[in-house]
């Protein structure tokens, strides 16, 4: 790591921020001793409303997925608490149980169409489940009560009081926090966020949304039963008018004035939302009007929100030398006795008329370099998508060795070790340097629920890829600029952070598009000798696309030549250098 950096004010402002959180704590554990009972219940409802939107910053700030119409689940968590309470005479505390169990599903059928949906189709849908939960809510009156409503959980004894309830919700806020930011900076958190600002390079890594978001909207879900429970309680008793739109807005807006992608700006935000109508009586009725002010301001002032201007407190300066010193000897030869060659067998695939790739053919040997070159638009881009599963080839077949790949799937190419990097360097700009390399790992041994407890097992895990993430960063040179934030990085660095990122897979082959593209010639030479090292003592198998001619001929161990999507001419270096139609058609040395 780089030891010149001078961390005082991330200090300095880290020190501050943990003396303003235990004055904060204080504040709210003794509310009910200095607040009268109304402070006491804004209170309540701030925290039942974080129980909820802690769960949901996942799916909205972190996945980016704009579910609007949340407090459907809110509802579902209400009622259904209320219900067994009220019906059944079930414990309060066995129907909040229940009602997580249940919103867990709901959080799974509101936000399953965002495997399928984008964006404001998405966002329409959760609308739309908002719609159907009103309606059952008002039509299924033997169980919710209907338009008159039904009474809401009542704890009992002395949890049943304004400052009962009130720590009966701490204690939940407390533990859904702990859930969450444990999530949030697990492999979990880096993945949602690198599906939703880099879906295409986080798909070569191997991520999925159906793997990384379908355990988070189960969890967000089982957090809002619970607020549906504290909710109803609060409320004492549930109409279906309790669960209107205002309440949906206010959950999605915290979230984006609190900024994408943090857990401190989303919860101060709430805090900030749920006060200001309470200012006055005025202000409560132009309550929607605020969360719509507040939203424009914030986006037009600090565009990433709160936790946007916090992160950008906390970055550390730029280092002082930005000449990247590669170590390739770092790049560890994982166990790749495994020798079998990567091979293209007669690919062909078409977009409408045009055949951008016509019956190509190549091997990608272990330990070699294999250049592949030709004019632009001649397929080279598309035969590496074929490779690495990204287009679906019409005719032909991938393997690696007898190993068939199914095509179309980046994942199962990913998973069988085949890395990329890609032509324009495709990285999450607000994440840093080593978080994104950390995109790369593969196989992590601790599960979903190791992560939100965020067990010793899953501690360690992260510390060993942390530490696997360093070394990469140092094979590459970008080791003093681990805890920036990408979007600060240069062009040339980013194309050496994507080498790291997919050295972070252990590949048994990467295929590098135009890794040199906009590299200065000091650079050009380290990349060269990246490379080279990469294969040659790695034994990684190195498919590379690329238009510098120099570096090709130098490095390359083989050569397949592209013209018009078919192959020209296919052989080491000398011989291609020296074909007569090659120089015709792409060297202009004919
Ligand atoms: N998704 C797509 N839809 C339609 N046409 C496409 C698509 N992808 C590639 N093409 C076309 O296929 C042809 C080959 O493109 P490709 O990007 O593979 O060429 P290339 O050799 O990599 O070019 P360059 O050197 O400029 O990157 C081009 O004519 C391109 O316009």
């Amino acid at each position: 790591m780089d030891t010149t950096r001078p961390a005082a004010p991330a200090f300095a402002f880290n020190s501050v921020m943990a003396i303003a959180g235990v004055a904060v704590l204080a504040a709210l554990v003794s509310l009910p001793v200095w607040g009268d009972d109304y402070f006491v219940v804004i209170g309540t409802r701030i925290l039942v409303y974080w129980c909820l939107i802690s769960g949901l910053n996942l799916v909205v700030g972190f996945a980016g997925q704009l579910a609007i119409g949340y407090v459907a689940v809110l509802a579902v968590g209400g009622y259904t608490a209320s219900a067994l309470c009220f019906h059944l005479g079930l414990d309060p505390f066995l129907s909040m149980a229940a009602a997580a169990a249940l919103c867990a599903l709901a959080g799974l059928i509101v936000g399953i169409p965002a495997l399928r949906l984008r964006t404001f189709y998405f966002a329409v849908a959760t609308l739309g489940a908002a719609q159907i939960v009103t309606q059952i809510a008002f039509s299924w009156t033997s169980v919710t009560g209907g338009g008159i409503g039904i009474p809401g959980p009542m704890f009992p004894g002395a949890l049943g009081s304004v400052s009962g309830l009130y720590y009966v919700c701490m204690v939940a806020a407390i533990l859904c926090t702990w859930l969450t930011t444990n999530l949030a900076f697990s492999r979990y958190g880096r993945e949602l966020v690198a599906l939703r600002d880099a879906g295409v390079a986080a798909a070569s890594c191997g991520l999925s949304n159906r793997r990384s978001l379908v355990p988070v909207l189960i969890f967000a879900g089982a957090l809002a039963g619970v607020a549906g429970t504290l909710y109803a309680s609060v409320q004492t008793y549930i109409t279906p008018e309790a669960f209107n739109f205002d309440l949906s807005l206010l959950f999605f807006v915290a979230i984006l004035v609190g900024g994408r992608g943090t857990v401190l700006g989303p919860a101060l935000a709430t805090v900030i939302l749920t006060i200001l109508p309470e200012l006055s009586v005025d202000l409560a009725a132009w309550s929607t009007l605020i969360h719509a002010a507040l939203l424009l301001g914030i986006t037009l002032l600090v565009p990433g929100g709160i936790g946007e201007g916090l992160r950008k407190l906390t970055e550390p300066p730029l280092p002082e030398s930005r000449v990247i010193r590669i170590r390739p000897e770092l790049a560890r030869d994982h166990d790749r006795t495994e020798k079998a060659p990567l091979e293209a067998s007669e690919i062909s695939i078409s977009f409408g008329g045009l055949k951008a790739v016509d019956a190509v053919s190549l091997s990608v040997v272990p330990g070699e370099v294999h250049g592949l070159i030709g004019p632009n638009g001649s397929g080279k881009t598309t035969t590496l998508n074929v490779i690495c599963g990204f287009n679906t080839a019409s005719e032909g077949a991938v393997r690696i060795g007898s190993d068939l790949l199914a095509g179309g799937v980046p994942q199962e190419a990913a998973a069988k070790g085949i890395a990329r990097t890609f032509q324009t360097p495709k990285v999450v700009g607000e994440a840093t340097v080593l978080q994104n390399v950390l995109i790369g790992a593969q196989s992590p041994s601790t599960g979903f629920v190791s992560a939100a407890l965020g067990l010793p097992a899953q501690r360690q895990d992260e510390r060993a890829m942390r530490e696997r993430g360093m070394v990469a960063l140092r094979t590459v040179g970008l080791d003093a600029f681990a805890d920036l934030s990408c979007e600060r990085l240069q062009h040339s660095e980013l194309r050496f952070l994507e080498i790291a990122r997919a050295l972070m897979m252990e590949p048994r082959f990467l295929l590098l598009d135009e890794p040199a593209a906009g590299l200065s010639r000091d650079e050009i030479e380290r990349l060269d000798e990246l490379i080279a090292h990469l294969a040659r003592d790695a034994g990684i198998g190195v498919l590379m696309v690329e238009h510098h001619a120099d570096l090709i001929f130098k490095v390359c161990d083989r050569i397949t030549v592209l013209n018009f999507g078919a192959v020209l001419a296919s052989g080491t270096a000398d011989e291609v250098r020296t074909n007569k139609e090659v120089q015709n058609a792409y060297l202009g040395t004919g």
